[in-house]
């Protein structure tokens, strides 16, 4: 190899080990050493005055006029534990790090220079001496591999998690086959958080895309209602909130309409005036208005447990806000549920009677294909003043109330 103007292939290493570059690096060393020879046997060149290591010539080869192609690293010293980016051809790609534990660069160096053990081989035989050479070369290079591999390992070993307790974990035996293996493990679960990570942030960032769209998306609806002059939802008219219907059918599930802008899912976006709370005297507690509320407009909704009429009766002595759908009207389906706002209820419970009312209720539907979906809603039946207790008949005209005598209507 040496003496070839072209460096041979060089394939990227895959693992520790490369045939290829050791013959290079060998070669290498060879011609560095005869190279040194020749220079010292001529009496009028400056001999080599600072000591000279074999593992500097290794990552100082470029600097030393000896182009090595590809050789971009100005290298490092090459002792012991540092990294060091060696001068030969797809060196980027190779960090090697020296182990601590490995011969060091003056072995090496002694090696090179012919100074170890044994006996010298003749100068005079320059092949056997050259082919003993590269073999002890190559047995250094070899042990240092196996060294800084062995320390490699050792290092994953204390890079590795505990797992559940550091006493099973120190009594693990830690031999390298359970080192790498558990190294490949903990790799592959570092993978898979990884990943899941990767996909949790994914989501978040849909979800948070999805919720930015949708307040954009409220804000422009608002600002279209304003400027075409119709009013917010908040005191939106429904058109069948009139006291000539009984049953408001709002928009449900199977409606292909736009849930943020159907002007059909009154009830279903709940309460939106402010309503307070207030002793009434002889009728207890009752409900008022801070604000105007003009006609026809959406109060409140009765909510509590849906009962049979049954359930009601059997209740009935020990509670006063069961609201029955018959008393809101007269007929539907021949189904006349009771609701109990008894334990479970919202303000509207505290609404009183009046043959004067403000307030009518109305039976509303909101997905027509489930009966368990019918509501009882409070719409004003005319314009109401701030201030103003808000009142419902009890009993409509066509209702027989149940204390009234002969038929007549009580009313206070
Ligand atoms: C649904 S509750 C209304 C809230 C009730 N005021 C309270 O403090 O719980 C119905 C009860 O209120 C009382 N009530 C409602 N309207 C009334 C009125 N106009 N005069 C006297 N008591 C009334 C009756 O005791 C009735 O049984």
């Amino acid at each position: 190899m040496l003496g070839t103007t072209q460096p041979p292939a060089f394939v990227p290493p895959t693992s520790m080990w490369n045939p290829l570059l050791d013959e290079y690096l060998i070669d290498e060393i060879l011609s560095l050493e005869d190279e040194q020879r020749t220079r010292g046997s001529k009496p009028h060149q400056t001999p080599l005055t600072a000591p000279y290591s074999c593992a500097d010539n290794l990552t100082n080869l470029s600097s030393q006029g000896r182009p090595i192609p590809g050789n971009n690293s100005s290298g490092g010293s090459g002792h012991s534990g540092s990294p060091v980016g060696m001068g030969i051809p797809g060196a980027m790609q190779f960090r090697h790090v020296v182990s601590s534990s490995a011969p060091s660069s003056s072995d090496m160096d002694q090696l090179v220079r012919g100074s170890s053990q044994g006996p010298v081989p003749s100068a005079d035989d320059p092949e056997h001496y050259g082919d003993r050479r590269k073999k002890d070369i190559h047995n250094m290079i070899e042990r240092r591999r196996r060294y800084n591999i062995n320390d490699r390992i050792k290092e994953l070993g204390v890079m590795l998690p505990k797992g559940a307790s550091e006493a099973e974990f120190r009594e693990m035996k830690l031999n390298q086959g359970t080192i790498l293996k558990a190294s490949c493990d903990y790799i592959r679960q570092l993978q898979k958080d990884r990943d899941s990570m990767i996909k949790q942030q994914q989501q978040q960032n849909k979800l948070e895309n999805a919720a930015k769209q949708y307040a954009d998306r409220v804000r422009h609806h608002v600002a279209q209602s304003y400027k075409s002059g119709t009013k917010p939802k908040a005191i939106r008219k429904l058109n069948s909130a009139n006291s000539s219907c009984d049953v408001v059918v709002e928009c449900g599930e199977h409606c292909k309409c736009d849930p943020i802008t159907c002007r059909q899912r009154v009830l279903q976006e709940g309460r939106q005036i402010p309503l307070v709370l207030f002793w009434e005297g002889r009728k207890g507690w009752g409900l008022r208005t801070i604000f105007k509320i003009p006609k026809n407009v959406f109060v409140g909704e009765y909510v509590g447990e849906v009962i049979t009429f049954a359930e009601a009766k059997r209740r009935n002595k020990h509670t006063k806000y069961q609201f029955s759908l018959a008393t809101a009207i007269t007929k539907l389906d021949n189904k006349f549920l009771v609701i109990d706002a008894t334990s479970l209820g919202n303000e509207t419970r505290f609404i009183n009677h009046s043959c004067n009312p403000n307030l009518v209720a109305k039976l509303v539907i909101t997905n027509k294909y489930s009966e368990h979906d019918f509501r009882i809603g409070f719409y004003s039946m005319r314009d109401i003043e701030p201030g103003e207790e808000l009142t419902l008949n009890y009993y409509p005209t066509n209702v027989k109330p149940k204390n009234s005598k002969k038929g007549r209507t009580k009313c206070w």
